[in-house]
C-alpha cells in the first residue's frame, strides 16, 4: 500500500474539515519548508453544510420570506413563490451536487484532496479506501483532526418507512401532497415552511409541549403562531407509536419513498404521502478506527484526546452548527500550527458564546444563555424584554411585526449574559449582542453605543432602557473591610 505524509491529515471535508487544514498551515513554515494537509472526503468537499443543509435551506427560505414582506407592505405589489424556479435556485445554491468549484479552492489554498472513506489505523495513520480499491495510507507528522460530521437520527420504528430525513427535504424533487415532519427543532421549523410554499399540506408532530424548546419559551410560541398562521398544522405533546407504509422503496434523495404512509399518534391516526424525521442528529464516530488507538466516540465527545489527535465541528460533540465547527477549526488550526513552530497560540480566557439564527417565520436569534440557563448556573439575573417592532427601524420593515426581543444580564457584573431576537430579519441584530458578551462590554458602556436612526440596531436602546435604572452606572467597588 502506497504511503503518504502530510503534517496534518483531517478525516472529512466539510466546513469544520476544511478550516482545520486551512488555519493549520496556512503561512507556516517549519525549517524553510511550507506545512502541507490532506483532507480526506468521501462524498462531496464542502460537506452536508454546503449541499444538503445549510446552504440549500436557506437558498429555499429567502425568496419565501421576501414574498412574505411584499405581502405585508403597501406599496409593492405581492410576490408569489413559483415552485420550479425556487427549486432551480436551491440547485444553483448547491452547484448542481458538483464540489469542483470547492476542490478549486483547497488546491489553490495548497490542501491535497483523497477521495475516500478514512480511518486511523494505528497512532497519526489513517488508511483511505478508495473507489478505485487502491488503499492509501496517509502519515500526519503532526496531527490528525477528525471532521466527520453528524448523522441523523433515525429509530427503529420508521426504519422499514424509509422516512425522509433533511437532505431529502432540502434536495426535494418530487413535492409529496401530505407531508408530517416529526420534531419540534430547528429542522422541522424550517422545512415546515418551505415544504408548505411548495404544495405539500403540512403536519407537525412535536413530542414535547413547545417548539424550539432549547431557546427562550416566548421564541417558540411565536413560531408556532407563525406556522399556524401559514396553515401548517402543529400538534404539541403528540408521540408515534407506530409507522407503516405501503411499498416502501429507495427512489433516491428529495424523492417520495414509495406508498401512503400510516402513523399512529396520541392524536390519533394520520395518513400522508411522506414523513420528515427531524429529531437531532448525533456526532458520526463510528467506523473511524478509534478502537485501534485505544479511543472510543465518549473519549472523543468528552474532550480525552492523545495531544496529536483532535476533533472539530459536529463530530465533537459541541454545538452542531457550521460557524461553531468553523470556529473551533479555526482555534485547533492555530494551535497546530503553533505547536509546528513551538509556540502556545493565543486564545481569549473567556470561551466565546454560540450564536444561533433560526430562519423561520418569525426569525429567531440568539446567543448565549437563555434566562432559565443562566439562573440555573447561580446568576442573579436581570432581564429586560420588548416587542421587536418597538424602535423605528423594526417597525418600518413591515406592517405587523411579531415577536418580542430579550437581554439577559448578571446584576452584579452589569455583564450581558445572553441575548434573543424574534421578529422578522432580526438575524443581524444579534451579532451585536455577541460582541458584547465575547468583549465582556457591561451594559452601562453598552449604552454608550449610539444605533443610527431609524434602523433595527436602535433596539438595543429600548432594550437597554427597559433594565433598572441602577444598573446604568458601574457596579459600586467591593467595601474594603
Ligand atoms: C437541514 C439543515 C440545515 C442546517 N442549517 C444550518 C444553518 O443555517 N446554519 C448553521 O450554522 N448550521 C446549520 N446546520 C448545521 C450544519 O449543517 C452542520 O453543523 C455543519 O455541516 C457541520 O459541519 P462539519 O464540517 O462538522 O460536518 P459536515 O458538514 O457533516 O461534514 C463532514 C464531512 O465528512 C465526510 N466524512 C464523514 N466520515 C468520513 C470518513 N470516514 N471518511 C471521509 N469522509 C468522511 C462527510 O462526507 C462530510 O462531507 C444545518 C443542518 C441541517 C441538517
Ligand atoms: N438555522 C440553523 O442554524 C440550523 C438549521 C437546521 C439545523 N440546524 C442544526 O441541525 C441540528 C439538528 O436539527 P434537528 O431539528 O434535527 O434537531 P433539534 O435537536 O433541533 O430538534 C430535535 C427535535 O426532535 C424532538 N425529538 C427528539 N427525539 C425524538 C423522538 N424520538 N421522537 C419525537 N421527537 C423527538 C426534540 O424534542 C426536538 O423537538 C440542530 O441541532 C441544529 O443545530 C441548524
Amino acid at each position: 500500500m502506497e504511503t503518504i505524509e502530510y503534517d496534518v491529515v483531517v478525516i472529512g471535508g466539510g466546513p469544520a474539515g476544511e478550516n482545520a487544514a486551512q488555519y493549520a498551515v496556512e503561512g507556516v513554515e517549519v525549517n524553510g519548508r511550507a506545512m502541507t494537509a490532506a483532507i480526506v472526503e468521501h462524498e462531496l468537499l464542502g460537506g452536508e453544510c454546503s449541499y444538503w443543509a445549510c446552504m440549500p435551506s436557506k437558498a429555499l427560505l429567502r425568496p419565501i420570506a421576501v414574498a412574505d414582506v411584499t405581502a405585508d407592505l403597501p406599496g409593492v405589489s405581492t410576490a408569489h413563490v413559483t415552485p420550479k424556479a425556487l427549486l432551480e435556485r436551491r440547485d444553483s445554491w448547491v452547484s448542481h451536487y458538483d464540489d469542483s468549484g470547492q476542490v478549486s479552492w483547497a488546491e489553490g489554498a495548497g490542501l491535497a484532496v483523497h477521495r475516500g472513506t478514512g480511518w486511523l489505523v494505528g497512532e497519526r495513520t489513517v488508511q483511505v479506501s478508495t473507489s478505485s480499491g487502491d488503499d492509501v495510507l496517509l502519515r500526519a507528522r503532526r496531527a490528525v483532526v477528525i471532521a466527520t460530521g453528524s448523522a441523523a437520527h433515525v429509530p427503529e420504528q420508521y426504519a422499514a418507512a424509509l422516512p425522509w430525513d433533511s437532505r431529502d427535504a432540502t434536495g426535494v424533487i418530487e413535492v409529496p401532497d401530505r407531508l408530517v415532519v416529526v420534531g419540534g427543532g430547528v429542522v422541522a421549523c424550517e422545512a415546515a415552511i418551505w415544504m408548505q410554499a411548495l404544495g405539500s399540506e403540512v403536519t407537525l408532530l412535536v413530542r414535547g409541549p413547545r417548539l424550539l424548546e432549547r431557546m427562550e419559551p416566548f421564541a417558540g410560541e411565536a413560531v408556532l403562531a407563525g406556522l399556524r398562521e401559514r396553515g401548517v398544522t402543529v400538534h404539541l405533546g403528540t408521540s408515534v407509536s407506530d409507522v407503516r407504509r405501503d411499498s416502501p422503496e429507495a427512489t433516491g434523495t428529495g424523492r417520495v419513498h414509495g406508498g401512503a404512509v400510516t402513523l399512529t399518534t396520541s392524536a390519533g391516526e394520520l395518513v400522508v404521502d411522506e414523513v420528515l424525521l427531524s429529531i437531532g442528529r448525533s456526532p458520526l464516530l463510528d467506523g473511524i478506527g478509534l478502537e485501534s488507538v485505544g479511543l472510543a466516540p465518549d473519549d472523543v465527545t468528552g474532550g480525552r484526546l492523545p495531544d496529536w489527535l483532535h476533533a472539530v465541528g459536529d463530530a465533537s460533540g459541541g454545538a452542531p452548527l457550521t460557524h461553531w465547527g468553523k470556529h473551533q477549526a479555526r482555534l485547533v488550526g492555530a494551535r497546530i500550527a503553533a505547536a509546528a513552530v513551538g509556540e502556545v497560540a493565543w486564545e481569549p480566557d473567556r470561551e466565546a458564546p454560540v450564536p444561533q439564527v433560526v430562519f423561520s417565520d418569525p426569525e429567531v436569534a440568539s446567543v448565549g444563555l437563555t434566562e432559565a440557563e443562566a439562573r440555573e448556573a447561580g446568576h442573579d439575573v436581570v432581564t429586560s424584554r420588548v416587542p421587536t417592532s418597538s424602535a423605528a427601524g423594526t417597525g418600518l420593515l413591515r406592517d405587523h411585526i411579531a415577536g418580542e426581543s430579550q437581554l439577559v444580564v448578571d446584576r452584579e457584573s452589569r455583564l450581558v449574559l445572553g441575548a434573543t431576537f424574534v421578529g422578522p430579519e432580526v438575524a443581524e441584530l444579534v451579532h451585536a449582542a455577541t460582541v458584547a458578551i465575547t468583549g465582556g462590554v457591561p451594559v452601562h458602556v453598552l449604552r454608550h453605543a449610539v444605533a443610527s436612526y431609524p434602523t433595527s440596531s436602535e433596539l438595543y436602546l429600548r432594550l437597554l432602557e427597559e433594565l433598572p435604572r441602577e444598573l446604568r452606572t458601574p457596579p459600586p467597588p467591593p467595601v474594603v473591610e
